[in-house]
């Protein structure tokens, strides 16, 4: 297993839960691109394995398989996992029976907070798109009732953790590993204040930092995010990114590096690549009847945009320069 230096500017997230919670299918989902109803046929997961992505900061996404003990210590060094790990997501199966996943939680979060008290907890209340709306909010009720009762019993009342309701068959998910990833971004605050200036300055109404093989948004303005304006950008970059060959250094240079589309309900979209496999993309909600939509200096805009695109991906590079990981 490999051990985590933060001069390596590599942060790992530990995915855990019970057997057929869903973990495998979260990763394959959002790390490689599979369907969702593809996952269906997924073998069950006998051996921890690793998932690593090249981001903004670079992320290795480790999942032990929900059917090993804990503290299997025959199979890897849980104390040595739990010191060097960012954050530990959680997988609780919202359509089982979920008490046991809950009590195999709270010795989970006893265990992983003695050894690293600044770990991120995060809970995937997962699987809601077989749950209805009301019923969806009754399970997080419940289960945030629990847990808070179950570290009281633990005397770590003051152990943060936080709940996602997710599914893989829509965009829950990502946008959960967005919030979680974010966490183990030293940067995040600087981030947004230069995309707010982003935005202020090109008129724009809502700007993601996205990493483009995920469509995991590392950064996005302060502005709260609404969950169609991603879905719009996400599904920008498919139709504007040829993955395949993304990062073959050799053609980078002959690589578009921007891409700019007026939508039929007038909204413009604009993707910028930037380093490291991400991407700026930002949308401009002009309604059918704005002026501004058939206005001629539209293209005007654009190259002032793409200026303050430029001054923003020079910063992100400095930024990156000198970037640790929490
Ligand atoms: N309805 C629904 N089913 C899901 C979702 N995510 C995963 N599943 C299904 O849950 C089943 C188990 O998923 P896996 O990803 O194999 O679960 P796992 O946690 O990796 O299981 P182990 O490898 O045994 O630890 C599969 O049949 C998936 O299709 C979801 O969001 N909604």
């Amino acid at each position: 297993m490999e051990a985590i230096d933060s001069k390596d500017k590599k942060a790992t997230i530990l995915l855990m839960g019970l057997r057929r919670s869903g973990k495998s299918s979260i990763c394959k989902v959002v790390f490689h691109n599979m369907q969702p109803l593809d996952t269906l046929y997924l073998e069950s997961t006998s051996k921890p394995t690793t998932e690593t992505f090249t981001s903004l900061i670079d992320l290795a996404v480790m999942e032990l398989p929900g059917q090993l003990s804990l503290f299997e210590p025959s199979l890897y060094d849980s104390e040595k996992i739990f010191a060097s790990i960012g954050a530990l997501i959680y997988v609780i199966d919202s359509q089982d029976e979920y008490l046991s996943a809950l009590q195999n939680l709270a010795v989970i979060i006893n265990y992983a907070y003695k050894i690293n008290p600044k770990l991120h907890i995060e809970v995937l209340i997962h699987k809601i798109d077989g749950l209805s709306e009301d019923f969806r909010l009754d399970t997080q009720r419940d289960i945030m009732q629990r847990v808070g009762d179950d570290l009281l019993d633990y005397g770590l009342e003051g152990v943060q953790v936080s709940f996602y309701l997710t599914s893989i068959f829509d965009h829950s998910v990502y946008e959960a590993f967005s919030r979680i990833v974010q966490k183990l971004v030293v940067e995040l605050p600087q981030l947004e204040n230069l995309l707010d200036l982003v935005m202020q300055y090109s008129g724009f109404d809502k700007v993601f930092l996205f990493d483009v093989n995920s469509k995991i948004y590392v950064a996005t303005d302060s502005s709260p995010v609404d969950i169609q304006t991603y879905e719009v950008c996400a599904e920008f970059i498919d139709v504007t990114i040829d993955l395949d060959g993304l990062y073959e250094q050799s053609e980078e240079a002959s690589r578009p590096t921007k891409c700019v589309s007026r939508l039929q309900s007038g909204s413009v979209l604009y993707l910028h690549r930037m380093i490291r496999g991400l991407a700026l993309v930002a949308i401009s909600s002009f309604g059918k009847d704005d002026p501004r939509a058939e206005n001629p200096n539209v293209k005007n805009a654009i190259s002032i945009i793409d200026h303050n695109v430029n001054v923003f991906k020079k910063s992100l590079e400095t930024m990156w320069e000198g970037s640790r990981i929490r």
